[in-house]
């Protein structure tokens, strides 16, 4: 089992184009990003104004006059002694008295609670160590902030589905209320809107092929030129994760933006380089989160504002100008080729008194896109990652998985989709791979109201840490969860058996994952084709394997490694 080290502005008017004569489109090469973000921006205006960090140069004041100076550095004081003993009474106050909350692992520090456990991120050895002393349900005060942790199938199945009025709403994240985006998008919208937008998704990925045999054929485009790009390493080690990402993002702009990036296009090279600061570059948002106040300070302490930047350019850089430029050829009629065009189209067509149509406006689509963007391309990409890691580690797996492609499939073509019932063994191995990853170990939810979960009482106000690890590496219902056994979920016959219910990797209740389909497609063709391809090596010619270590970054994702790709023998 792979150890879990220490290691889950709107626009003033929307987003308009200047008013342009009607000129011929198809006669006009399309722009590349880079040369549309700097107007794009230009013609932003964003009406919350995002936020503009204390500490910038004051107009107000001019240089010499120390009047208006001094009155601000009193009511700024004034402000600081109020808010600590705001905290300090906060932090203090007796909570929970009289409620059954669940038992904590051990004794709280003053103030701090249990936060030295907890760390900038979540560890998930604090919470296996934690859930030994505790039980299944427990309780960590986070300086003052109760954190209720649910683990086990049959308790994760309580809150997410019997509990979805109670916790269906994920905590506000100190980023969104930085960025503005407190209820925008999927991800971390809330409510109503949260089911305005998930619907909406929903229905134009479906419309665009998700799930169906021409998102097959493109995928199996991408998977093409992904597999010649590692026979053209000549068996030299690399890292693949950069090429990953590139080939696995790419099958998501296709769908949402209409484009494919060469693996060496800087534009694209850049913003996956922000991608990638944005979830390993993290700083201590723990902090920031329970202590809110702290982001009024001029400085930067814990870096959050430097890593601002990151999510700033995926959406400057990304979903504004890509919204930009389709509108300048959006035309109400056609049938929608991206995720753009299909939701201004919903926009438009929507009947205006419609539960769904007050909820749809550009800046809902901004935040959209770049969720989708960035959940279509970390999580598959990193499952690819994970299975070729495990198979260095289980060459048996792999030589089975080549001889049942050989078998079935042969040589001469990259298998597809209708391949699929064919390559039993091979989609246990996938089934496996994220079952012993748990790519998303464990997902916050919110408590708006109280409710009793197995005799506790979770209060409002709570959060709750799902943690969907501890249902796919139980040891009651798989036996060996440290083991990379594919075969537990096939019969002694060779057949797939029904999938236990414990197996996860989606999550589960009305907050499942949406794109589900198009990743359980990406992973079957990508790495059928891998394995078909090559056979994964360590770099290391004494044999040495990389570590199965990983870290907890929103994705569980594995320590860098390299591999060597050589080639089948035809
Ligand atoms: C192997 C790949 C993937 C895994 C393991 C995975 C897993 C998950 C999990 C566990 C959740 C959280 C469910 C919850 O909070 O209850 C989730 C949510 C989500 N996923 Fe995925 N995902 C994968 C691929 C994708 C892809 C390719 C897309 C893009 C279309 C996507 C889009 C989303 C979105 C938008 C949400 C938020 C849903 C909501 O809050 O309503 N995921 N995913």
């Amino acid at each position: 089992m792979p150890s879990p080290t220490s290691r889950a502005p709107s626009p003033e008017e929307p987003i308009n184009t200047p008013h342009n004569p009607p000129q011929d489109h198809r006669a006009r090469p399309t722009p590349h990003p880079t040369e549309i973000a700097a107007p794009a921006r230009a013609y932003c205006t964003y009406k919350k104004g995002f936020t503009v960090w204390p500490g910038a140069s004051n107009p107000c004041f001019a240089v010499g006059d120390t009047t208006g100076v001094m009155e601000v550095t009193w009511v700024l004081l004034a402000a600081l002694v109020a808010t600590l003993v705001y905290y300090a009474w906060v932090l203090l106050r007796p909570r929970h008295a009289g409620l059954n909350i669940p038992p904590f692992p051990g004794p709280k520090r003053f103030l701090t609670g249990h936060l030295h456990l907890w760390g900038s991120q979540p560890n998930l050895n604090v919470l296996h160590e934690c859930r030994k002393k505790a039980g299944d349900i427990f309780s960590l005060d986070l300086a003052g902030k109760l954190l209720v942790v649910v683990s086990g199938y049959d308790n994760i199945k309580e809150v997410m589905v019997n509990h979805w009025n109670e916790a269906g709403n994920r905590p506000i994240h100190i980023m969104h209320k930085l960025l503005g985006e407190e209820n925008l998008g999927i991800v971390f919208a809330r409510s109503d809107n949260w089911k305005a937008q998930r619907a909406t998704a929903i229905t134009i990925l479906r419309s665009l092929g998700m799930g169906k045999n021409v998102m097959a054929e493109r995928i199996g485009e991408e998977v093409d030129v992904f597999v010649n790009k590692l026979a053209s390493y000549n068996c030299k080690p690399v890292d693949i994760r950069n090429p990953l990402n590139v080939s696995v993002s790419n099958i998501i702009c296709s769908m949402i933006v209409g484009k494919r990036f060469d693996y060496d296009d800087p534009y694209f090279v850049e913003l996956l380089n922000n991608l990638d600061s944005f979830f390993t570059k993290r700083p201590h948002f723990i902090v920031m989160n329970f202590f809110n106040f702290l982001r009024y300070l001029p400085f930067d302490i814990f870096g959050i504002k430097a890593w601002m930047k990151y999510p700033y350019a995926l959406r400057d850089n990304f979903s504004v100008p890509h919204i930009n430029e389709k509108k300048k050829t959006f035309n109400t009629d056609d049938i929608p080729g991206t995720f753009i065009t299909g939701y201004l189209q919903k926009m438009k067509q929507e009947n205006k008194g419609s539960f769904v149509a007050k909820y749809l406006d550009e800046e809902n689509l901004a935040t959209t896109l770049r969720e989708l963007f960035i959940a279509g391309s970390e999580t598959t990409s990193t499952t690819i990652y994970w299975c070729v890691l495990i198979c260095l580690h289980y060459p048996e797996v792999q030589e089975k998985v080549f001889q049942e492609i050989t078998t079935h499939v042969g040589r001469d073509r990259l298998p597809n989709l209708s391949d699929k019932p064919n390559l039993k063994y091979f989609d246990a191995v996938i089934k496996e791979t994220q079952r012993f990853a748990a790519l998303v170990s464990a997902v916050p939810r919110e408590v708006t109201a109280d409710f009793e979960l197995k005799g506790y009482t979770i209060p409002k106000g709570s959060m709750l840490m799902v943690h969907f690890a501890s249902a796919l590496q139980d040891a009651k219902p798989w036996g060996d969860p440290d083991k990379f056994r594919p075969e537990r979920f096939m019969d002694a016959d060779g057949n797939l058996i029904k999938d236990p219910q414990e197996f996860i990797p989606f999550g589960l209740g009305k907050r499942f994952c949406l794109g589900e389909a198009l990743a359980k497609m990406e992973l079957f063709l990508c790495l059928s084709a891998m394995f078909q391809r090559f056979r994964f090596e360590t770099e290391d010619p004494s044999g040495k394997l990389p570590p199965m270590k990983g870290n907890f970054l929103t994705v569980f994702v594995p320590e860098a490694y390299k591999v060597k790709f050589m080639p089948r023998p035809a």
